[in-house]
């Protein structure tokens, strides 16, 4: 099985925990485009079902598989999202923004009752940090901000190159906010939820890709099948 089957599986797996009725957070990425591929599927198929989207692509995505959607102003609360993930460790911590969503995604998450992850068991690491961390920004000060993370990485003991994130066209990739990233290179990140902390202290910094006791569970599928591992 490939990659891409692999993260259908992933997919499919949580949308069993769908039900009628329900308002969902639906993910950016690859494997969440599954998920709302099969949730359209059902969704025309006669399920009732409202979404937020995390991010335009998402929206475009839904809109494209006739998923209804809503928007967090109408609507106080979501059941469930399901979103993937760039890295996942054993206390379902997460590392998110590989595809430059992560503020919608973090105030999607934030806003759920319970968040799955959905991903293929290549994601599933020991210790978050081998996956750049990536950090959105305000253009405005970067300089700044830059080294006020610097600072925030040395009191967290970590270390690493920065990059702003550029686009395939080599221009600066802008997130759907109108912001920057910066991805870190920090390699093992020890304390993640310290590191969390420090960073959104930054008055520059808008969200990070740390995103520390939001999931609920986390569907990996894999060679051997799928694994499902709550949190505890
Ligand atoms: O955080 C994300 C987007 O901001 C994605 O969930 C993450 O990058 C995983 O993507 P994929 O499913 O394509 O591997």
């Amino acid at each position: 099985m490939n990659m891409d089957q692999l993260k259908r599986q992933a997919a499919a797996r949580a949308l069993d925990e769908v039900r009628d009725g329900m308002q969902l957070g639906l993910g950016t990425g690859s494997t969440a485009k599954h998920f709302v591929e099969l949730l359209g599927e059902r969704v025309a198929a006669g399920l009732n079902v409202i979404g937020v989207p995390t991010s335009e692509a998402t929206r475009a995505d839904a809109e494209r598989c006739g998923v209804p959607l809503t928007t967090l102003d109408e609507i106080d609360h979501l059941d469930i999202t399901v979103d993937g993930a760039d890295e996942i460790d054993p206390q379902l911590n997460l590392i998110k923004g590989g595809g430059g969503a992560l503020l919608r995604e973090k105030i999607v998450a934030a806003a759920s009752d319970r968040m799955i992850v959905i991903a293929d068991d290549t994601k599933w690491v020991p210790t978050l940090g081998r996956f750049p961390l990536p950090v959105e920004v305000i253009p405005f000060g970067l300089g700044a901000t830059r080294r006020a993370i610097e600072k925030a990485f040395v009191e967290c003991g970590v270390s690493g190159q920065m990059a702003v994130r550029k686009a395939k066209d080599g221009h600066v990739f802008v997130t759907d906010g109108g912001h920057w990233i910066v991805d870190a290179q920090l390699g093992r990140i020890a304390d993640p939820a310290s590191l969390a902390k420090a960073l959104s202290a930054i008055p520059g910094v808008v969200e990070h890709g740390l995103f520390i006791g939001l999931a609920s569970s986390a569907v990996l599928a894999g060679g051997e099948g799928i694994r499902v591992i709550e949190r505890r």
